[in-house]
């Protein structure tokens, strides 16, 4: 299974969210990576054939997703940023009425149902109200309602934002388990999301494709460039001026401060490897996350 974003563009009156961007994915997760408003809900609603490019193809094993409109639809699987869920319906009534929707039948959803249910760990659960779910109880209903048609895709926005940690292993250790045979598309700001599940991290920056490749060739070109230095509270302004700084530690000597730079920052730095972390703040120049 072969998908293709061949040059599209997406444009909201003269601002461009997507541009010109190009990429092909195969079975595996992927990691859509970029900061606030660089695209990426956009071109995900665009897969999700939601809304059309401005230009461009989306291609299936060579046939526009367009074309194939329901029948691309079928092969879908899609969670958005923000998910409305009924709040009086049970989980349990809830994905039954959303199988209902998706044309399954109604043998089929009683069997689908609870096995999802087991799937994304809700079985317990099964006859509370969404309403009174937590945030990643509703994420995970979510993604059980976008795999209720066993999708061959399953995009999912922005997935862990308000989940606590728990719930984001939990969600990664998720995708894991389904991810084969699919192709799954994960946008996120947290490159903490990521870390040891996509097969490729792509990342997106202005609405512009910046790089895509498995996690360790994308750490390449921060290969020496990641340093630690020692300062002292004074001198730590100086360095915050003029590098890329990320994680920040008091020790008994001082301050330990991790940094990107091109050339040894101080006398003292010692060399790291380079993180995904590392990555983020390289290309986006604001804090990690
Ligand atoms: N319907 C719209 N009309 C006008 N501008 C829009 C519309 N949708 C998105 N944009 C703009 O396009 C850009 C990309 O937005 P998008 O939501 O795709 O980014 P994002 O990476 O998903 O960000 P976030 O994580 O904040 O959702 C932003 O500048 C946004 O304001």
């Amino acid at each position: 299974m072969n998908l293709t974003i061949d040059h599209v563009t997406k444009r909201f009156g003269k601002k461009t969210a997507v541009n010109n961007f190009s990429v092909e994915l195969n079975e595996g997760v992927y990691g859509i990576l970029g900061a606030n408003g660089s695209g990426k809900t956009t071109l995900m609603r665009v897969l999700a054939t939601i809304s059309r490019p401005t230009s461009g193809t989306i291609q299936l094993d060579g046939e526009d997703i367009f074309q194939l409109d329901h029948e691309y639809r079928e092969l879908l699987g899609y969670v958005p940023q923000h998910i409305g869920l009924y709040k009086n319906f049970t989980a349990e009534k809830l994905l039954m009425y959303i199988a209902s929707l998706k044309g399954l039948e109604r043998e089929q959803a009683k069997k689908k149902v609870p096995e999802l249910l087991e799937l994304v760990g809700l079985k317990d659960h099964r006859s509370e109200k969404v309403g009174k779910f937590s945030g990643g109880m509703k994420q995970r209903v979510g993604i059980a309602q976008a795999l209720l048609n066993d999708p061959k895709i399953l995009i999912v926005d922005e997935p862990t934002a308000g989940l606590d940690p728990k719930e984001r292993i939990r969600f990664r250790n998720l995708m894991s388990a389904i991810a084969s045979n699919r192709i799954v598309l994960l946008s996120t700001h947290i490159v903490s999301d990521l870390d040891y599940i996509a097969k490729e991290i792509i990342i997106m920056k202005q609405g512009e494709l910046v790089a895509k490749n498995n996690p360790q060739n994308l750490l390449k070109p921060i290969d020496e460039k990641v340093w630690l230095v020692t300062v002292s509270d004074e001198e730590i302004t100086k360095y915050q001026n003029q590098y890329k700084m990320g994680n920040v530690v008091r020790r008994g000597n001082g301050i330990e401060i991790r940094l990107i730079s091109d050339e040894k920052p101080a006398e003292d730095a010692i060399h790291q490897n380079p993180n995904l972390e590392d990555l983020y703040l390289f290309y986006f120049d604001e804090e990690a996350t």
